[in-house]
């Protein structure tokens, strides 16, 4: 690595790699006190509130950068006692800190080498200690050849290269790190699940929670209710080993989950209110970027909290990583709808089995449900526009493979085909409470669409069995692949916020578990991309249409360019997932 090009914008930067020296501060339980009274401005931290002067030793936060920004654990702080302090001190914090979000951390090295790196909470406080890590003895790791991430380890974003290619992006690796930067007894971690249901969230609230317990003697982890807002207008539950043992067999979160309620300040407030220092954050693209504001206003304040994000969706519309947990069990899941429409279909004359499954904006799991099963003859996801009348229309195609075949099997994902039922019905303007736009029921649509074409139009009978399994495929546990996806992607992120990281999200990137910073996990979504391979062998296993004309395909040759080189610097492979990041 030879250069930095942007690190973070606060006052002093130092490197987490070369700040390993400062472990004699091991132990020493009044290093926040001692360090707040050498700071300049030592006579901010004396001010008696009239319950006495809050306690020092409590502090779970410090930042040097500017002499006078602290945190404090005191309970006593939204009481008459204690708020004014506070209050007064968020307010010279926000007139003293620098207003504008963390710059991207990118460390380049020879040969073209990217390092999309992620921030550190030493980039914004100043000698702060780090501590042996307590892995090492452990005895469940002591049989580990190579106990902790070397320090410059990192994982390309793109595997597939030339002879002369540059070296490209990369991400650091996830994993134990030889010094942490927080003493097991002074972390106080907190867990939150936004968003909507995904397999597998019970598991990563549980390994996280065992995670933390198990690795690093870390006892005190508490579950914020109902997402976001949960952590202003909500209870909160204490978790240990034994209270999340065996949630991983539950669908849903233990937790509860919400869609809206993001206040970034009043989440902060209480985030410091409660000493927390360690967020974990398990949520869809909505969620890591409430997850990144967050960050943001945290590195402002100046906390010495570190913030986590797992990413779920159940969409798999997540840029970047190879695939969201659950995804896997989802479409697992989808072939029992789509066997029972299968059947349905096979014993009807002119059976036509139909089944939504989820997909907001990302057809992924249509399309892999699709390719699993063998029994769907046409597949209709959101990136792929289609018709219903006319030539290469669906209804010909309907007709067509019913009189040669007495009977189909259409999957169609919720987003498919929302611009057709925008014409027809009233404009889509309503959203939820996150601000995602409420789709209009695609199902039912095609299902009358289909049945007055057949029966009224062309005098045909037909027999529709319409599915919706879509929250049932949601609301299961996640299967044992997504259960093992689920303990890897949360322990990574126990071991990247022990280690002082912050601002990221942990991802599987090729195979490998890394840390990936927030704009990028925020700036794009996955989707599938129709003029790749992975679609194409979808089009040759249905024998559907593709809905393209010609002077389509014409046309997208010629766009194709940019989805091309989007694919090349993307996470996609042609082999597994293939998908398209585009900008929100
Ligand atoms: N741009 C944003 N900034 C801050 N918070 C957001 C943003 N978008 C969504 N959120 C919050 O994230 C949470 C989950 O978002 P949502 O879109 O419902 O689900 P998901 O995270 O699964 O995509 C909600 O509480 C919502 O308020
Ligand atoms: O009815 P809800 O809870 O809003 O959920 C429906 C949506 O949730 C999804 O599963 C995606 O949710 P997220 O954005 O929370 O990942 C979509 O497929 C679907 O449109
Ligand atoms: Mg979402």
């Amino acid at each position: 690595m030879d250069s930095v090009l942007a690190p973070s914008s606060t006052s002093s930067f130092s490197s987490p790699l070369n700040n390993n020296n400062n472990h004699h501060h091991h132990h020493n339980k009044n290093f926040y006190k001692s360090n707040i009274n050498n700071s300049k401005n030592k006579s901010r931290f004396s001010v008696p509130s009239s319950s006495g002067i809050c306690n020092l030793r409590k502090f779970s936060t410090v930042s040097f950068g500017y002499g006078y920004r602290y945190g404090c654990g005191c309970r006593l702080r939204r009481s008459s006692g204690c708020s004014k302090i506070h209050d007064s001190t968020r307010g010279v914090m926000a007139s003293s800190a620098s207003p504008e979000n963390s710059k991207p951390k990118v460390v380049t090295g020879p040969g073209g080498y990217v390092l999309e790196d992620v921030p550190h909470l030493s980039d914004y406080i100043a000698d702060l200690p780090t501590y042996p890590n307590p892995l090492q003895d452990n005895p469940a790791y002591s049989v580990v050849k190579q106990y902790f991430v070397h320090v410059d380890d990192s994982v390309p974003q793109k595997i597939v290269v030339h002879k002369d290619s540059p070296r490209g992006v990369h991400f650091r690796r996830a994993g134990p790190r030889q010094k942490v930067y927080f003493d097991s007894d002074e972390v106080h971690a907190c867990i939150v699940t936004c968003g909507g249901l995904c397999p597998g969230l019970n598991t990563v609230i549980r390994e996280i929670v065992c995670g933390l317990h198990h690795m690093y003697g870390v006892k005190k982890v508490l579950g914020i209710d109902g997402g976001y807002r949960g952590f202003y207008a909500k209870n909160t539950i204490q978790l240990n080993p034994k209270v999340v043992n065996d949630i991983h067999k539950r669908g849903g979160t233990i937790l509860g989950t919400s869609r809206g309620g993001h206040d970034t300040s009043k989440i902060v407030d209480s985030i410091q209110d409660r000493g927390i220092n360690q967020v974990y954050i398990i949520g869809g693209d909505g969620t890591q970027r409430g997850a990144s504001v967050i960050f943001e206003e945290i590195r402002r304040r100046g906390l010495k909290v570190s913030v986590a994000g797992i990413p779920k969706t159940i969409d798999n519309d997540i840029p970047v990583i190879d695939k969201s947990f659950g995804f896997d069990t989802a479409v697992e899941e989808a072939q029992r709808a789509i066997n029972a429409a299968h059947v349905e279909s096979e014993s009807i004359e002119n059976g036509i089995g139909l089944v939504k499954l989820m997909g907001r904006y990302s057809g992924f799991i249509a399309m892999y449900a699709t390719l699993a099963s063998r029994d769907v003859d046409c597949c209709l996801i959101p990136e792929s526009p289609f018709y219903l009348e006319g030539p290469g229309g669906l209804f010909e195609y309907i007709e067509r493979r019913l009189k040669e075949n007495g009977h189909m099997v259409i999957v169609i994902a919720e987003g498919a085909g929302q611009e057709l039922l925008s014409e027809s019905m009233q404009s889509m303007t309503q959203k939820d409470a996150s601000g995602n736009k409420l789709l209009l029921d695609v199902g039912l649509w095609i299902s009358q669409r289909i049945k007055d074409y057949f029966l009224k139009q062309r005098k045909m009978p037909i027999n529709l069995k319409y599915i919706d399994p879509t929250y049932m495929i949601r609301a299961i546990p996640s299967n044992a692949s997504d259960n093992v996806y689920c303990t890897l992607l949360a322990q990574s992120a126990v071991h990247g916020a022990m280690a002082g990281y912050t601002g990221f999200t942990s991802g599987l990137v090729n195979g490998r578990q890394t840390y990936i910073p927030f704009n990028r996990v925020i700036e794009k979504q996955n989707k599938v991309v129709i003029t790749d391979r992975m679609w194409a062998r979808l089009l040759s296993s249905t024998n559907q249409p593709s809905f393209w004309s010609a002077k389509d395909v014409i046309e997208d040759k010629v766009d194709g360019e940019e989805s091309n080189q989007l694919l090349d610097n993307g996470n996609c492979s042609e082999e597994s997932l293939v998908c398209k990041e585009i900008t929100n």
